[in-house]
């Protein structure tokens, strides 16, 4: 079949293919694709001075990345961009994704039309650097969660299986279907495999583009080759374009490209066939000697060796050789008008088309489908892990034995005054610490798989946060209630079942907080250590301020006691204090020294309304949760995506 010519032979088939209305999974495979990139610049800001001067005072260097590329891709072939490090080869394949973070100029098409956003993410799959996945689930449960995330609403269970069946032996992953994917910790498949999952995933909405971002890194040569001779029978037996970077590809590796795109500083040094490139380069002068590794020596022609100032003019001077050579050659000048030629026929028949594309687009798994299924598999990921499960139920309880041995069952004699604010404090403090070091834990794999499958357009924020905090709710409970029931009764604070249900769910809602808190540092901050410090920062500073039970928040600057209303702990303080001191019987000594004759008198002191107060206390330690919940999507949502390799 001859490729795409014209707008209006567009194959509308193809897109019905992936239709709500029709069957999503038809693989029109004849369908012909193209993939057209046409003189396409890469600008970043880079901010240049001393650190401390700031984000904003530094000054602002533009860098182009990126300068006149085209290339022209149609399906059935599997191209490699080839270039030393830093030569633009990730960046290129960014513009083509419309992933870009810098400013793009020049035209990216898919079948002749001009690619958005939204055409790039119904045609494309964009596989990363680095494989995000969880280590506790098995490659089928991964693949299969996967689908249920990426196909559309109405795919049954049974359409789903098939489906991962179908990627899993295209992968070639059926000896390890059923193995778990591991980690650094658990040992799993093998780093290929973890690829090939990696890749499977995408291949599970059937993109008709595939683009990789060095798919063959920390790969053994024997296992790269596999993996690169899989992905060449995609394109060749399944049709479709695949476009991946690659550094240097043995020789074997070499061969089974069907284009070659080599870089270097951001500029085309040579895009054609791969039968070519030998002849190619030898007309300029440089024959590839025999017995040398074609990409190992056109990869090092084509690099800038800085080693010293005279070796640098030189190789830079050779390297503006060949990309002038490159733009004047007729194989350059050859895609660009084949490119122009295709992409200037009428336009009515591509914007029908652009409509349809809209109206066709595949539908997302809709809300209630992303929330189950996300919260599935962070369920199941806990419970395959004995030691995550294990400390977000029993690493409160760990602190249990030291409360009771060191302050034992309280009396009710002077001391215990102070026992009893020591073990309220404790109580306070305690809980949220401990469910920020859990999030710390267990947060960040969760967290980078949420930026890989959003950045997909999978789901929002909303539903990552929202399945996160479902997920995590049964544990806080459970380890909650045993801390508070063996603290409690042990210490012997007031034997009253309603004081006990107050401070068992304050316990509850503090612990709660604490894990709420470090999730929202972790949006801020993607260095887990960061995260660690910040929250313990935090938690700790605001229970010293505001709980009262170290220094009477009323002696306070008067700005601390501003800055207490706005605290958790100032609420939570006073409930602890009120469900514990009043009607508490105290007993005096005999020497007839002041003394608190019962737990009234000291809440009069330092918390004059707390017992009062009581249920609007419970309102707010309640609101300041539910707010900081809120917090936490807003945080999500601004601070978007990261730059992800
Ligand atoms: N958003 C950005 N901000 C600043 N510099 C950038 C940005 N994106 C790319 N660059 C710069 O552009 C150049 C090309 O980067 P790119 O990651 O595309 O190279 P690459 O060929 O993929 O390298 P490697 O093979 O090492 O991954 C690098 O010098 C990089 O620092």
């Amino acid at each position: 079949m001859e490729t795409t010519t014209s707008a209006f032979d567009i194959p509308v088939n193809y897109i019905l293919g992936r239709c709500t209305l029709g069957n999503w999974d038809d693989d029109d495979e004849q369908a012909d694709t193209t993939l057209s990139v046409l003189n396409v610049s890469y600008v970043v800001k880079e901010r240049v001075g001393p650190w401390w001067k700031g984000a904003c005072l530094r000054r602002i260097k533009h860098k182009i990345v990126l300068r006149d590329v085209s290339m022209h891709m149609k399906s059935g072939q599997i191209t490699a961009i080839l270039g030393g490090s830093g030569s633009g080869k990730t960046s290129l394949l960014d513009c083509i994704a419309s992933r870009a973070s810098g400013t793009v100029s020049g035209k990216v098409y898919y079948n002749n039309m001009e690619c958005t956003k939204d055409i790039a993410q119904t045609f494309t799959s964009y596989v990363m650097q680095a494989d995000r996945l969880l280590p506790n689930l098995t490659v089928r449960e991964t693949l299969r969660y996967s689908a249920q995330l990426r196909l559309p609403g109405h795919a049954s269970k049974f359409d789903i299986e098939e489906k991962v069946s179908k990627v899993i032996i295209e992968m070639g992953l059926r000896n390890v279907a059923d193995s778990r994917i591991g980690g650094s910790i658990v040992r799993g498949i093998s780093g290929g495999e973890k690829r090939r999952v990696t890749i499977a995933i995408q291949l599970l909405q059937n993109p008709k583009i595939l683009l990789l971002d060095e798919p063959t890194s920390g790969l053994d040569s024997f296992t790269a080759r596999s993996l690169i001779s899989s992905l060449a029978s995609l394109a060749h037996n399944n049709g479709k374009i695949v476009l991946l970077t690659i550094h240097q590809p043995r020789s074997e590796i070499f061969k089974m490209f069907d284009q070659i795109a080599l870089i270097s500083r951001g500029q085309m040094v040579y895009f054609g066939r791969t039968d070519q490139i030998v002849t190619y380069f030898s007309d300029l002068g440089h024959r590839c000697p025999t017995y040398t590794n074609p990409s190992d020596y056109f990869v090092d022609l084509a690099s800038v060796d800085r080693r010293n100032t005279e070796i640098q003019e030189e190789t830079s001077e050779r390297v503006k050789e060949l990309s002038s050579a490159y733009s004047n050659s007729t194989l350059h000048k050859d895609v660009v008008y084949q490119i122009i030629e295709d992409t200037m026929k009428p336009t009515t028949g591509r914007q029908l088309i652009t409509q349809k594309i809209n109206y066709y687009r595949p539908q997302k798994s809709g809300f209630f489908r992303s929330l189950f299924t996300l919260l599935g598999r962070m369920t199941l990921n806990v419970f395959r892990d004995r030691t995550s499960y294990i400390s977000r139920i029993f690493l409160l309880s760990l602190f249990v034995p030291f409360i009771c041995v060191f302050l034992g069952h309280l009396g009710k004699n002077q001391t215990s005054l102070q026992d009893r604010i020591g073990l309220l404090y404790q109580s306070s403090q305690v809980p949220p610490y401990v469910a920020a070091l859990n999030a710390v834990g267990l947060f960040p794999p969760l967290r980078d798989l949420y930026y890989r499958e959003c950045s997909d357009g999978l789901y929002s924020p909303t539903t990552f946060l929202l399945a996160y905090v479902l997920h995590i709710l049964p544990f806080t409970i459970l380890s909650s209630s045993i801390f508070s029931s063996v603290v409690y009764w042990v210490t012997g604070l007031q034997p009253m079942t309603q004081n006990f249900v107050h401070f068992s769910s304050l316990i509850f809602v503090m612990h709660f907080f604490g894990e709420i808190m470090c999730v929202l540092v972790m949006g801020a901050f993607m260095n887990p250590v960061l995260a660690t410090s910040t929250s313990g920062l935090i938690l700790s500073s605001s229970g010293l301020m505001a709980s009262g039970f170290l220094r009477n928040v009323d002696k306070m600057l008067p700005i601390f006691q501003w800055l207490a209303w706005g605290n958790i702990f100032k609420y939570a303080g006073e409930i602890l204090a009120a469900n514990e001191f009043h009607n508490l019987e105290l007993t005096c000594g005999k020497n007839g020294t002041f003394c608190f004759p019962d737990g009234d008198t000291y809440l009069n002191l330092v918390y004059p309304d707390a017992v009062e107060n009581m249920t609007r206390n419970f309102w707010a330690v309640g609101g300041f949760t539910t707010a900081l919940f809120i917090c936490v999507i807003v945080v999500f949502k601004l601070r978007g995506i990261p730059n992800l390799s």
